[in-house]
This record gives structure tokens, sequence and C-alpha cells, in this order.
């Protein structure tokens, strides 16, 4: 059992794609421990692993080498079966195209991963409903996702990734197609979860987002160039970017 007071720990990190000679190390020999309640940016140009980087922590790719342990418990030896589970369960996952079942309304994209983790239909729909109220969205609830903006959108997406209360919440360029008004509306809400406990890992481009964090990590090439404590947990970080707003 490793030290559970880091929701995400890895050690010792690879991941590679390809082979012969069109072989990537795309994650090469990382060490990370994301304390409980820590929000952390992480930062790096275009194709230096940030996103291999996200899909091991939660459960979605398998490392080459390496271990990723979350909650205490490793989990790049399970099985699939189990890997599925533990992603339903500990592991919030937000995209940046949204990825919203566009036939199903905004609640019920909500109520998908409670149902699907065995959930009630009473129990989804109380989640869903709580959620949506929580994000501002309680009145676009019956609505479907092309009748929505972009950063409405987003927020479901958010809400449906928070609907089995995970461990981590973790983001892929979450604000990437959003305008700098819905960037806020995203920013305020991860502020909101952050001041509640939530543990988020944030892969973004956008200082703004960066400047919100408890911690930075800058990646090159596949390692970790540079790891730093922002200032602090202060309220109100968002205040200087508020004006900017489209
Ligand atoms: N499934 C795959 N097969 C082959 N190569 C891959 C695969 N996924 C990622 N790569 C390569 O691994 C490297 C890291 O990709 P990754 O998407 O993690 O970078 P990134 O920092 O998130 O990039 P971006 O900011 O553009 O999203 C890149 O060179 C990419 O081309």
């Amino acid at each position: 059992m490793n030290d559970i007071g880091a929701v995400l720990q890895a050690r010792d990190l690879y991941k590679e794609h390809g082979q012969g000679q069109s072989l990537v190390r795309a994650v090469d020999g990382v060490d990370l421990d994301v304390p409980a309640g820590q929000m952390l940016a992480v930062m790096g140009p275009s194709g230096c692993g940030k996103s291999t980087l996200l899909h091991l922590m939660g459960g979605l790719e398998r490392p080459t080498d390496g271990e990723v342990w979350v909650a205490g418990r490793r989990i790049d030896t399970l099985n699939e079966r189990a890997l599925a589970r533990l992603r339903r369960r500990a592991v919030g996952f937000v995209f940046q195209a949204f990825h919203l079942v566009e036939e199903l309304s905004a609640a019920e994209n909500v109520e998908l991963p409670v149902l699907l983790a065995g959930g009630s239909p009473r129990a989804a729909r109380r989640r869903a409903a709580f959620l949506l109220e929580r994000f501002g969205l309680a009145d676009r609830a019956r609505h479907l996702p092309w009748q929505l903006s972009g950063g409405q959108r987003q927020r479901v997406a958010i809400a449906r990734a928070m609907a089995n209360e995970p461990l981590v919440l973790v983001a892929d360029e979450p604000t990437g197609n959003l305008d700098t008004a819905a960037t806020l509306d995203v920013l305020r809400l991860f502020e909101d979860l952050r001041t509640a406990g939530q543990t988020l890992v944030i892969v973004t481009h956008d200082e703004r987002v960066a400047a919100t964090a408890d911690r930075l990590i800058s990646m090159r090439d596949g390692m970790f160039v540079d790891d730093t404590q922002l200032a602090g947990r202060t309220t109100g970080r968002l205040d200087g970017l508020i004006g900017l707003e489209d």
C-alpha cells in the first residue's frame, strides 16, 4: 500500500507509442504525487506528452513501464474489468470537445455514469438535478447538447464527470473550445470544486487556467522540466481575470 495522502501517484512512468523507426516516448520516466485537494495544472508544447500522462493517470491507457496508483491502489496491473470499474467510480474525465451524448438531454448525460455504476434511476436523477443546479444549469436540464452554448456544454460535461463523486477530476484542455466568458465560467466552477476539496488535474495551453492552480508542472519531451507550487490557496484569484470577458 502506498501513501494514501496522495490521490494520484506515478513511479518511474514510461509510455511508448509505435515501434521501430516510428517509436515515440510520450512519457519518459516521470514520478508524480498529487495530494488530495490539490489543483494541478500541466502545461507544455504540443506533443510533449500531456494527454498521454493524463490518460495513464486516469487508467485510460496502460504504461509501457512504471506504476500508477490511485488512492493507494496500484491500477496499471488491474485487469480490464477492474480498471473500467475504477475509471467509472474514482476518476472523472473532461475533454476539450465535451463528448456529450448528442441524443440525450443535459440531465440524462449526467445521469448516465450513475446508472453505469449501478445506481438506481432515482439516485441518478437526484444526482443530476443537484449537479445541474449547483453548476447554474437547472433551466437547461431538458436541453439537448446542440441547444446549449459551448460553455454550457462543458459545464454539463463537468457535471457528468462529477456524477459519481470521483476522487480526482482530470481535464484535457477543458477551455480549448471556449471563448473568454465561457472560460471564466468554467474556471469559477473549478474554483468552487477545489474549495470543496476536489482534487483536479488539468492539462492546458491557457495561462489563465494555469494561474488558478495550486501547482504547475511544465513538460517537454515526455519529462517534467519544472514543478512549481503557485501562490497557495487564496480566494478570488479569478478577480484579476474579470473584466476580460468578451
Ligand atoms: N496512439 C498514439 N500512437 C502513436 N503516437 C502517439 C499516440 N498518442 C500520442 N502519440 C504521440 O505521443 C506524443 C505525445 O502525445 P500527447 O497527445 O500526449 O501530447 P500533448 O502534449 O497532449 O499534445 P497536444 O498539446 O497537441 O494535445 C506525440 O508525439 C504524439 O504524436
